[in-house]
């Protein structure tokens, strides 16, 4: 186990964050045109006092669907709950017997409420505060996993392999990889070192999402969506993102052979036909998903190894030069 979390509990810092995904999934759940669906989202917003009185339903807020956070910031959080459902169980399915490993899972409840293919084994890792709360709050309801599930409390910032190892993670076995929301909170030299982690650890084949944030001008910074979190929610998301510049992580992946798609979340409401509305400014035009993978197939000297496919829906053009000038904190 590595340095064991400090000062971060669940309603401080980028702890608290993880509430704020909680009630934005609270909120998906409940809408007519739901995306994703997390019954369990409510019971943890309910049960921190900071967050006892959230909005859990997009009708508890008085402005509604116009209201930056909960309207625009918390569909984002629903949109992009439903792609990385599809993605991780269609990414599972494609990697039979395979290990699913969420990075900065947060009060996420996927390994409860998705029906994971026969043999999946999953691995949680978060800060110990994060992940009792969490789990306290889930037996209380009685929640089941649908899959093993090893929950590791270690700070990312650290070296978190030996205690993935320790869990039962098992390299030549095919991985996949999240992590949702996090690379926005982590130093520079972290996100380095994640990156070379999971490629490290991925001896078989792989997938792996994350999600980067580009550099924000000082106009885009005057989104509303800030002023209210912090004002009215009490998280400065922007004192918590680490804008450190860093080294595209597309093209490290691309060095050590991965495959990624870079995409924002617009491609997604397209595809999906709902999600967060366009608005100017808009703090969300900054985020880029990332979808990466590699695979270790064995050619014959007479077969052209072909670009993996990873088989999202709509199925968008491989990586392109232009994609990974999006990668990276500038
Ligand atoms: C915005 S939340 C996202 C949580 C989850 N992935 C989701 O989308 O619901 C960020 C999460 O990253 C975790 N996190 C941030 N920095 C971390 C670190 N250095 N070590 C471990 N966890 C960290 C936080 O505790 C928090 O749960």
């Amino acid at each position: 186990m590595t340095t064991p979390p400090s000062d971060d509990g669940v309603t401080e810092g980028v702890g608290r964050t993880a509430l704020l995904v909680a009630a934005g999934r609270a909120i998906e759940t409940h809408r007519a045109d739901s995306l994703a669906q997390d019954p369990y989202a409510e019971h943890l917003v309910r049960a921190a006092p900071d967050s006892v009185h959230w909005p859990i339903r997009i009708e508890d807020v008085p402005d509604g669907d116009a209201n930056p956070l909960w309207g625009r910031l918390g569909r984002y959080f629903g949109l992009r709950t439903r792609v990385i459902d599809d993605f991780l169980l269609s990414a599972a399915a494609r990697r039979a017997g395979g290990q699913v490993v969420q990075l900065g899972a947060g009060l996420d409840t996927r390994p409860f409420r998705l029906d994971w293919p026969a043999g999946t084994t999953l691995f949680e890792i978060d800060r110990e505060h994060v992940l009792s709360f969490k789990h306290t709050v889930l037996d209380r309801l009685g929640a089941r996993t649908t899959a093993p599930l090893r929950s590791i409390a270690a700070d990312l910032r650290d070296d978190w392999s030996s205690a993935l190892l320790d869990a039962g993670f098992a390299p030549d076995r095919p991985s996949v990889w999240l992590a949702e929301g996090l690379l926005l909170y982590l130093p520079a030299e972290a996100e380095r070192q994640l990156i070379d982690t999971v490629d490290r650890l991925t001896v078989g084949d792989g997938e792996l999402f994350y999600e980067i944030k580009l550099h924000e001008s000082a106009e885009i910074r005057a989104d509303p969506l800030y002023a209210v979190a912090r004002q009215e929610f009490g998280i400065d998301l922007l004192g918590l993102f680490d804008t450190e510049p860093r080294r595209p992580s597309t093209a490290t992946l691309a060095e050590r052979g991965w495959s990624t798609q870079v995409r924002t979340s617009h491609h997604f409401t397209l595809e999906y036909g709902a999600g967060p509305p366009r608005a100017r400014p808009d703090a969300l035009s900054s985020n880029r998903w990332v979808f990466a993978d590699r695979v270790r197939a064995t050619t014959t000297p007479t077969e052209t190894p072909t670009a993996p496919a990873t088989r999202l829906r709509g199925d968008p053009p491989r990586t392109r030069p232009s994609d990974l000038l999006l990668d990276g904190v500038e």
